[in-house]
Order: structure tokens, then sequence, then C-alpha cells
């Protein structure tokens, strides 16, 4: 096969592998089994393998993981990555409402998200291109996780928009990849991972792409970080506009008029929070409007626009229990 027939095959297979990663990872609704697209990734494999002159920094074999690294480069974030004040109960989330509606002096609405307990990300994208991703690290400076993040298939190597931007998001480990990779390790006599929170930590710092990508790792992308998108007035719009681009976004998100409305939607998922497929802590509450936002700002260390509710730890009451029942 000579060159120019190739880089025609090659594009065809990326363009196939790109669509369906997209249908299969970020919009749940697969549309080919997956032997069809690892049939198709090993052919893309062999070809980039015949023609290397023909790999590309975006091209979906990327997602297999490339080369050990030596270490991890820092990254300085361009905005810092700050971390969400807790609230444990009612009478602190009333509190939180109180003091945001005095601050904006006028209606305020809020966004509610699930809170998934994984690892806070930060993607940046030059031309619709994604060329770094770090860790939070301490707020100012992370690690640069970009190779082993290019393996999670949920996050687009190329966006649907060439935009250049920032976004902020939380990698994790489903509970299905965390149960198989336990028992592996088990039956491998390893020490376990004590849950999908570290293994998701554990992964995403292993030197070795090919590790992380065995990981079955997943995003959720929620926030737009320092170049703010171009025509979009408050958060809710900001997440359908990462829709739009082809990121993955919780679905499970809502708009919240009052603080009862919050408050609702907070105990509804105390219950339905074990039948999810990933681990959440608790619930994100974020003021809406990217206005009322700028006005709140925030603190040196979290915003005030913006609050976590924290779900009382399963553990503990289990550990509570098993005390009140031997007695
Ligand atoms: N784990 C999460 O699912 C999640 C986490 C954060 C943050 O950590 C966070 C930190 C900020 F300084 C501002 C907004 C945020 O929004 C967030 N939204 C979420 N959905």
């Amino acid at each position: 096969m000579d060159l120019q027939l190739a880089e025609q095959k090659i594009n065809e297979i990326r363009s196939l592998l790109n669509q369906y990663g997209y249908e299969y990872y970020v919009l749940d609704h697969p549309t080919v089994p997956d032997a069809e697209y690892d049939k198709l990734m090993q052919e893309l494999l062999v070809l980039e393998e015949k023609f290397p002159e023909l790999k590309t920094p975006d091209s979906p074999s990327i997602r297999v993981g490339g080369t050990v690294l030596d270490l991890f480069e820092k990254v300085e974030h361009r905005t810092p990555m700050l971390s969400l004040g807790n609230a444990f109960n009612e009478q602190d989330l009333r509190d939180f409402d109180r003091r945001v509606r005095q601050a904006a002096g006028e209606a305020v609405s809020y966004v509610c998200e699930l809170k998934i307990d994984g690892l806070a990300v930060s993607l940046r994208y030059e031309e619709g291109l994604f060329v770094q991703g770090a860790t939070r690290g301490d707020g100012t400076i992370g690690e640069d996780i970009t190779a082993n993040l290019k393996t999670i298939k949920s996050i687009p190597l190329r966006l649907r928009e060439n935009v250049s931007l920032e976004v902020r998001g939380e990698a994790y480990m489903p509970k299905r990849s965390f149960e198989a990779l336990n028992k592996a390790r088990e039956e491998r006599g390893e020490e376990l991972f004590a849950n999908p929170r570290n293994a998701a930590a554990g992964s995403l710092r292993q030197l070795d792409p090919k590790i992380a990508a065995s990981r079955k790792l997943d995003v959720f992308l929620y926030g737009i970080g320092n170049t703010g998108a171009s025509g979009v007035i408050s958060h809710s719009e900001g997440l359908n506009y990462l829709d739009h681009l082809g990121f993955k976004t919780n679905k499970e998100r809502k708009t919240c008029a009052t603080i009862d409305d919050v408050i609702s939607y907070v105990n509804g998922w105390v219950e339905k929070r074990p039948h999810l497929p990933y681990e959440i802590d608790g619930i994100v509450i974020k003021v809406d409007s990217l206005q009322q936002q700028e006005e709140l700002g925030t603190t040196a260390k979290s915003p005030r626009w913006a609050i976590a509710y924290k779900f009382p730890a399963e553990e503990v009451i289990t550990t509570l229990l098993d005390i009140e029942l031997s007695v």
C-alpha cells in the first residue's frame, strides 16, 4: 500500500473510531459492538506502525497508552483550582443561601450537581486540540498527566469546534471497574484499593500510560476555567456548551429556583445514591448566574458562590450499628 492510500485509509478509520468512541463513551449510546471498535483500532495501530510519519497527536491510537514517563512535569494552573466549602446539614445550606442572597442583593437560582468522588483534573484545549491535562495538586501547581488522561475514552482528543479553553472535571473509576480491578488484584495476591477514589488517583499517577489505559477510568466535566465560553452567561448554559463541544457532563444536574428545591434534590439522592454506577460523596450547589458568581468572588481557598453538601459517611453508620448489635 502506498503512502497516499495509507493516509486515506488512516483518516477513514480515525473518523470512524472518533465517532464510535463519542457515541459509546460520551453519549453512552453505542451503535457498533466493541469488537468492531477493537478491530478498527488494531487496523489503525498496524497502519501507524507501518507509516509512522502519518501519526498525529489526536489519533485515537493514543488511547492505548504511549511511552513510559520518567516523571510527571509540573503545571501551573492559569486559574487556581480552588476547593469547595462544606455543608453537613440543612441549616448549613440555609446559611449558605442567606449569605449568597444578602451579597447578591437579588433573586438567586442554583444548579445542583452530583459530587463525583474522584480526582479533580484540568484539561486545556488549543484550537480544539487537547494539549494538556493536570491534577489539582495544591491548587496552583499540579502534575502533567496528559498521557494518562488521553487514555480516558470519554475525553475528546479534538473538540467539535476549534475553540481554545480550559475545562475542569472529575476523573473517576466506575464501581464495576473498581470491583473487577480489586478482584484481579486479589487473585494475584496484590494489595487491594480501599475505594474507587484511591484507585482512580493511583491509576492516574502511573508513569506507564498503558496501566492507566487498562484501568477503565471515566470523567465528568463540570466547569469552564479561565477562558469562559463566548455568549455563556450562566453555569447551566456552560454545561450545555460543554455537551455541544463533545464533553461528557453529568446528566443528573438540576436548576433549582429556591434553597427548598435544593434541599429536596439533596434528600432525593440520599437513597438513590447506592444505585449509581459511580461513587458520589455529596451534592455540589452553585449559583447559576456567572455575573453573580463574579460578584460573590472567592476566598483564598474556596468560591463563595458554591458549596458541597457532604453525605454522612456510610461506614461510620455501619460501625456504630455493628457496635450496637454486638453489645
Ligand atoms: N466532584 C465534583 O463532582 C465537583 C467538584 C467541584 C469542585 O471541586 C469545584 C471547585 C471550585 F473551586 C469551584 C467549582 C467546583 O465545582 C465542582 N463541581 C463538581 N461537580
